[in-house]
């Protein structure tokens, strides 16, 4: 195996509509952010895996005959990514210490971890590795933290495993993988996502791939390439949630009253195709009020429907009631229950009420920042390209 160190980074999320509803087959649009995981992989001689997640506070290492034990069994094939390996995850379960019901962000994402790792080399000899990641998400939050975690362990260790090459030049700054490599870089970050979130619809791990704006239906990925620039405001009610936890309650509450729950979903998945439809329209002919007004129209339909979901917080709602007093529109973004929200703003929205708005919201105890969209999905890093904090924390293991 050639000596193996490399960076590799994949963007957070935001989920402009469809969040929930995108589980249960219908549409939803989502768009990267420039907010971004890291992960550095360096192989070692040491003869261990180590593992350090400052962001979780996280820092463990394992010989390899220890965790070669975990694997008395022929490891299925590679290429095998759609279901969960139910023994494995049953055995390092209890290798972690984990019950079937945890919610614990360390034991998640070592889990995570663990399972690709022995899944990609287990039927062969366990490399020794040292892989530490640094996010500028914020973690559990609604915005695709887990997602850009599990796409980041799926292309370092993909390529470490070498199933897909890694495309770094010498000469370059960042790159990109093939059609191909992408699509086995998401299907296994799904399974990272299945092991952290239960049930997951994939659309957070397809745009931690691919990146931009999409529209996500039933696993099928459309990138929209003609959007327009859309300002968003992102805060973080800083309430912490379970993305696990919440889609267990939708799913409940679907169950629960199937007649009352299946319009609402109805009605999000034509909030979903209306608003694509909007953004569409104001790339090919010019952007009006009009516009911004049924755009801000669904983000306030929309979060009614969030609330009937039963996702809501009071948080959220003192989001939308602060921003909606300097009129302007917010919905929960992601799995909901706290975490963060989305606030549309206008071209013509003022910079003064923008900053008074950010001000009211930190009042509350919020963060909040205007954010740009639509960075690149998962890219590999020459050192060069990163910047200096993240640098110095990856540097640090
Ligand atoms: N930087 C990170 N380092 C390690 N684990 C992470 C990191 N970011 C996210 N995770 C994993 O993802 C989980 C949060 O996922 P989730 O509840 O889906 O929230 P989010 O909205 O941020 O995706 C954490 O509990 C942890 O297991
Ligand atoms: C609620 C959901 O639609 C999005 C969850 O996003 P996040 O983990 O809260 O960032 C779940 C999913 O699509 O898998
Ligand atoms: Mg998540």
């Amino acid at each position: 195996m050639q000596a193996m160190d490399y960076i590799v980074s994949a963007p957070g999320k935001a989920i402009l509509h469809g969040e929930h509803a995108v589980v249960h087959g219908k549409v939803a649009l989502a768009v990267s952010l420039n907010l971004r995981t890291y992960l550095r992989l360096k192989a070692t001689t040491i003869g261990k895996v180590c593992v350090n997640l400052p962001n979780i506070d996280i820092f463990l290492s394992w010989d390899l005959a220890e965790l070669k034990g975990l694997i008395p069994y022929a490891l299925g094939k590679k290429e095998e990514v759609k279901h969960l390996d139910a023994e494995l995850v049953k055995r390092l379960r209890e290798f972690v210490g984990a019950t079937n019901g945890s919610l614990d962000t360390g034991n998640m994402a070592t889990l995570a971890f663990l399972y690709i790792y022995l899944s990609l080399f287990g039927s062969d000899e366990l490399p020794s590795l040292t892989v530490s990641v640094w996010s500028e998400l914020p973690t559990g939050a609604g915005l695709g933290s887990s997602a850009a975690y599990s796409v980041c362990l799926a292309a370092a260790l993909l390529c470490a495993s070498g199933a897909i090459p890694t495309p770094l030049k010498e000469w370059d700054h960042t790159a990109r993988w093939c059609q191909e490599d992408l699509e086995m870089i998401n299907s296994w970050a799904f399974q990272g996502e299945m092991i952290i979130h239960g049930n997951p619809s994939g659309v957070d791990n397809a745009v931690g791939t691919w990146g931009g704006m999409l529209r996500f239906l039933a696993g099928k990925i459309i990138p929209l390439s003609r959007v327009p620039l859309l300002r968003i405001l992102l805060t973080n009610t800083k309430i912490p949630r379970s993305t696990k936890v919440l889609v267990a309650r939708v799913k409940d509450r679907i169950n629960k009253f199937p007649s009352v729950m299946t319009p609402v979903l109805d009605s999000v998945d034509a909030i979903s195709c209306t608003c694509e439809k909007v953004l569409s329209e104001m790339t090919f002919e010019p952007i009006t009020g009009e516009h911004y007004n049924t755009l801000e129209e669904l983000i306030d339909i929309n979060q009614h429907h969030l609330n009937v979901l039963g996702v809501g917080h009071p948080a959220l709602d003192t989001l939308c009631r602060v921003t909606s007093a300097k009129g302007l529109h917010s919905k929960l973004t992601g799995a909901g229950g706290g975490g963060c929200g989305i606030t549309l703003l206008r071209p013509e929205t003022d910079s003064f009420v923008v900053q008074s708005t950010v001000q009211d919201l930190r009042d509350c105890g919020f963060d909040c920042w205007e954010t740009s969209i639509g960075g690149p999905g998962v890219q590999q890093h020459a050192a060069l390209s990163v910047k200096e904090e993240v640098l110095e924390v990856l540097n640090r293991y």
